[in-house]
């Protein structure tokens, strides 16, 4: 007791100068690092035993979404603070994608070139231990996850501003890969040109959900001068560092990369804008305890077939979170419908209401049960 004191008292004379406070933290990063280690070894030992298991071997298994909600959860909860729960949690995001790394480096496809939201959102969903591959659009990142090429894909799903992103609900339709999570972003998008431009572009390019998104801005600022969608924010940056006269939108670290310079900041339309993405994998995610299921049902176009899908899901008291419809590709006038539900499919009520949809839909597939995310949107520039 006498000693604890004593240190207690030494620690307080530390307390009143920079170098002493500097001691402590000295002292304080040694034990983090040390506690780090320790974890790390921990995870070695989980690889091992995932590594024994015949059922484990692909990368697919060493990536446990729900356990990551699980931790991040918990960590929230015990938060003493004066850090805010959103802070641990995205240092804890980070520790455990190291871990992950380091049990077995996992590579992810997502829309390039380096430069793009996708890319922020890969991040955010794994941390920076995942090893990115860029693919020159959402159909190649599909193609990318089913070939095996990669462990896991990131695709825009939907943004506050514009709506689905049909080109993912359609690749989405036509494969057979499962929704594994999802994250939202904020969407700040910024106008920028090569440092040697004047004020008045020939052409304003980016991707057309970009240029959506800035359609009032552009009307108002840039009235008459062309527009063009390409295939991602950070193609429309190469474009102009490769020409003066062609001016980009997408975000900060866009302008970073390819030598931009920023010449209007955040001209979404609205200030508000956020994307979601999903996390695209081959393999169904166990149940965290919070989670959310994508459904894709399909229905022939005659009075009251919404409501008779919709019957089922209330009765069993399940919240219907999303309803997206887009036309079915193969039939005129027939629809299929996008239903995201609160619950995981093990869970017994959502597999009831899931057997009593079945009968009333052409076709009916979980597109995947997920945790419903745990940190709250990181800012997308
Ligand atoms: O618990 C596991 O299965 C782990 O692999 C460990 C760990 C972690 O660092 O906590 C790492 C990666 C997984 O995605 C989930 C958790």
């Amino acid at each position: 007791m006498g000693g604890t004191n004593a240190k207690s008292a030494a620690d307080a004379a530390l307390l009143e100068s920079l170098d002493g406070v500097r001691v402590l933290i000295d002292s304080i990063d040694r034990q983090i690092l040390d506690l780090l280690s320790q974890r790390a070894r921990l995870a070695e030992q989980v690889a091992l035993i995932k590594e024994r298991d015949p059922a484990h071997q692909s990368g697919q298994s060493f990536y446990r979404p729900e356990r990551e909600a699980q931790v991040l959860s918990r960590i929230r909860e015990l938060n003493p603070g004066p850090l805010d729960d959103d802070t641990v949690a995205w240092l804890f995001r980070e520790i455990m994608s190291a871990c992950l790394a380091h049990e077995r480096p996992l590579a992810i496809a997502t829309l390039g070139p380096s430069g793009t939201f996708s890319e922020l959102a890969a991040t955010a969903a794994f941390g920076h231990g995942g090893r990115l591959q860029f693919e020159p659009g959402i159909p190649e990142v599909f193609r990318a996850v089913a070939a095996g090429s990669v462990d896991y894909g990131v695709v825009p799903l939907e943004n506050s501003t514009e709506g689905s992103v049909s080109v993912t609900l359609d690749s989405l339709a036509g494969s057979d890969l499962l929704l594994c999570g999802e994250v939202a972003l904020r969407i700040d998008q910024q106008l920028m040109a090569h440092p040697d431009a004047g004020n008045t572009p020939r052409v304003i390019v980016s991707h057309a959900q970009s240029l959506a998104q800035c359609r009032e801005w552009l009307d108002a600022h840039f009235p008459g001068i062309e527009r063009m969608a390409v295939s991602s924010n950070s193609a429309a940056a190469q474009q102009a560092s490769a020409d003066p006269e062609v001016f980009a939108i997408g975000p900060t670290f866009a302008a970073e990369r390819h030598g931009l310079v920023v010449r209007a900041s955040n001209i979404q339309d609205n200030v508000q804008n956020t994307t979601r993405f999903a996390v695209l994998g081959r393999e169904p995610v166990a149940p965290s305890g919070n989670d959310k299921t994508a459904l894709l049902l399909s229905v022939t176009n005659e009075p009251g077939a919404l409501t008779r899908l919709l019957l089922p899901l209330s009765e069993a008291g399940i919240d219907v979170l999303r309803i997206e419809s887009r036309p079915a590709r193969d039939r005129v006038w027939d629809y299929v419908f996008f239903i995201d539900i609160a619950g995981h499919r093990d869970e017994p009520a959502v597999a009831v209401a899931l057997e009593q949809l079945r009968p009333h839909c052409g076709q009916l597939r979980v597109l995947g049960s997920y945790p419903v995310p745990v940190i709250s949107q990181p800012g997308g520039d």
